[in-house]
């Protein structure tokens, strides 16, 4: 398949050597991980990176610490300026689209702004201009419960760019989707990827469909094989799909193509031994 130029430019996410033990099980082992600024000449286009494992492998756990939400036992995650991540500098988009039902649309972007410091103004503008780019504008007086699913997506979404302009991380959007609804959310995605030449996503799957159809670039985690081939403990990434590279990425519709379905395969053989 015909490949798209581009480059890579500075790093934008970097975890270093990141463990992490719960209970008494080592789930993460110094995990290593770089997103950089994938530039397409004559192009504006942020990056779309899936995390993907079988169940019960550490993505959640690797998630809630590339949010800021839980530290690392040992290692670190970073930012394009070297700064940790911290709690609320990062958009997390949670399973289900959490919003508060008893606040309209707008009255929940507002509140998400004041969260991080925005004073009650800063965050009304901020939420106006978020809600008109997402389509959802006029839907701003009502409550969740008034919207459709698609709507109340956009409205999760609006919700954490009000927190982060370039990096997003999503937990198993796709989960409980039909096929259809999970191509509204992957075209979603990827137009929202190609409108800011810093926007990440990281998207935490174990839907390798999904994962093929809107990535640039797949990690796939799993766990290290001992001499006797058994699993040993502590998960980190095991392999690297480069979607760019391989012609597979910013195309609508790739699902149906040979070459689609020949990565999936391949990247379904590898599970079995993750
Ligand atoms: N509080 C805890 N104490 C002990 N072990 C835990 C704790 N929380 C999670 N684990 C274990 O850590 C491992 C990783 O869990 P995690 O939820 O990160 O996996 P996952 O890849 O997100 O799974 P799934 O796809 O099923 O959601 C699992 O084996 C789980 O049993």
């Amino acid at each position: 398949m015909t490949t798209f130029p581009f480059e890579y430019h500075e790093t934008l996410l970097k975890v270093d050597k990141v463990s992490k033990t719960l209970g008494d099980t080592l789930v993460l082992r110094d995990v290593d991980l770089e997103v950089k600024n994938l530039v397409r000449p004559g192009m504006t286009q942020g990056q779309v990176v899936a995390l993907l494992g079988p169940s019960g492998m550490g993505k959640t756990t690797l998630f809630r610490i590339l949010a800021g939400l839980d530290a690392p036992d040992s290692g670190s995650v970073t930012l394009e300026d070297g700064e940790p991540v911290r709690r609320g500098t990062v958009g997390v988009v949670a399973q289900n689209y959490p919003l508060f039902a008893h606040r309209t649309v707008l009255g929940n972007l507002v509140v998400a702004g004041k969260q991080i410091g925005l004073s009650g103004g800063e965050a009304m503008t901020k939420a106006t201009e978020l809600l008109e780019r997402f389509g959802v504008k006029e839907h701003g007086g009502k409550y969740p419960i008034q919207l459709s699913g698609g709507q109340r997506q956009r409205v999760a979404l609006a919700q954490q760019f009000m927190c982060s302009n370039d990096l997003l991380l999503m937990d198993e959007p796709f989960s409980g989707l039909d096929l259809l609804a999970s191509e509204r959310v992957i075209d979603f995605i990827m137009e929202m990827a190609a409108q800011d030449e810093k926007r990440t996503f990281v998207i935490v799957t174990h839907d390798i469909h999904a994962a093929v159809a809107v990535a640039d670039t797949i990690w796939l985690l799993g766990r290290d094989r001992d001499g006797s081939g058994n699993p040993t403990p502590g998960a980190r990434i095991q392999k690297t799909f480069n979607l760019a590279q391989m012609g597979l990425a910013w195309r609508k519709g790739i699902s149906e193509t040979k070459e689609s379905s020949d990565l999936r395969r391949e990247i379904r053989a590898e599970f079995t031994n993750l």
